[in-house]
């Protein structure tokens, strides 16, 4: 299946629902959630240290490194089945990526706010590639700036199996979030393919 462009005002998002076959999509989520070392994580929020609403892991090559509260962090090595997705989504965005982070969200409640993924360690354009397994999330895109890009926000509801793209300017101008939903949901387990370019 190809890579769709939205059509969407300084950003470039693509997405296909169905890169990953749906019975590969789920093997795949049941064999990450048991083999990788989750974490949950703290971070400062408005000077309160709490517990991020998902569990984390970040692996990729070893130079690799981001910085972060004045630590230098390295990434937990590549996996068989991170490399091999590594590969696959290399192909599919003609776009090399040197870290994987991945989200697991439990159930409903677990969620990401608003956010762009514009660290220094990912240069001026970042290319983003979010592949999604497991239950159906709604993924939220809003203008950071609604003079500067007059677009009512967008929601999209990303499938098992599917694979998001996000380059160019999307960054700069746009915010993303998974929110929170009351209804009953399953775990979904999202790996965002990245760049860092400071790694030489
Ligand atoms: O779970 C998602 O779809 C989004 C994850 C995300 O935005 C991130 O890891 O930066
Ligand atoms: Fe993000």
């Amino acid at each position: 299946m190809p890579l769709t462009l939205l059509p969407l005002p300084h950003a470039e998002v693509w997405l296909d629902e169905h890169f990953l076959p749906f019975d590969a999509a789920t093997a795949l989520l049941h064999e990450l959630e048991q083999t990788i070392a989750w974490r949950q994580e703290a971070i400062r929020l408005y000077g309160r240290e709490v517990l991020q609403p998902r569990l984390t892991a970040w692996h990729g090559d070893p130079a690799a490194t981001y910085r972060y509260s004045g630590l230098q962090l390295t990434p937990q090595p590549w996996t068989p089945a991170l490399q091999k997705l590594r590969g696959q989504v290399e192909t599919a965005t003609g776009t090399a990526f040197n870290s994987v982070l991945l989200n697991l969200y439990r159930y409903g409640q677990d969620s990401m706010g608003w956010h762009a993924d514009d660290e220094p360690e990912l240069g001026s354009a970042p290319v983003i590639a979010s592949l999604s397994l497991g239950a159906t999330r709604r993924f939220r895109l809003r203008p950071r700036d609604a003079r500067e890009t007059p677009h009512a926000p967008v929601s999209l509801d990303l499938p098992s199996g599917s694979l998001l793209v996000m380059r160019g300017p999307t960054q700069q101008h746009w915010l993303h979030a998974v929110p929170k939903t009351a209804r009953p949901t399953d775990a979904r387990l999202n790996l965002t393919f990245r760049l860092i370019v400071n790694a030489m």
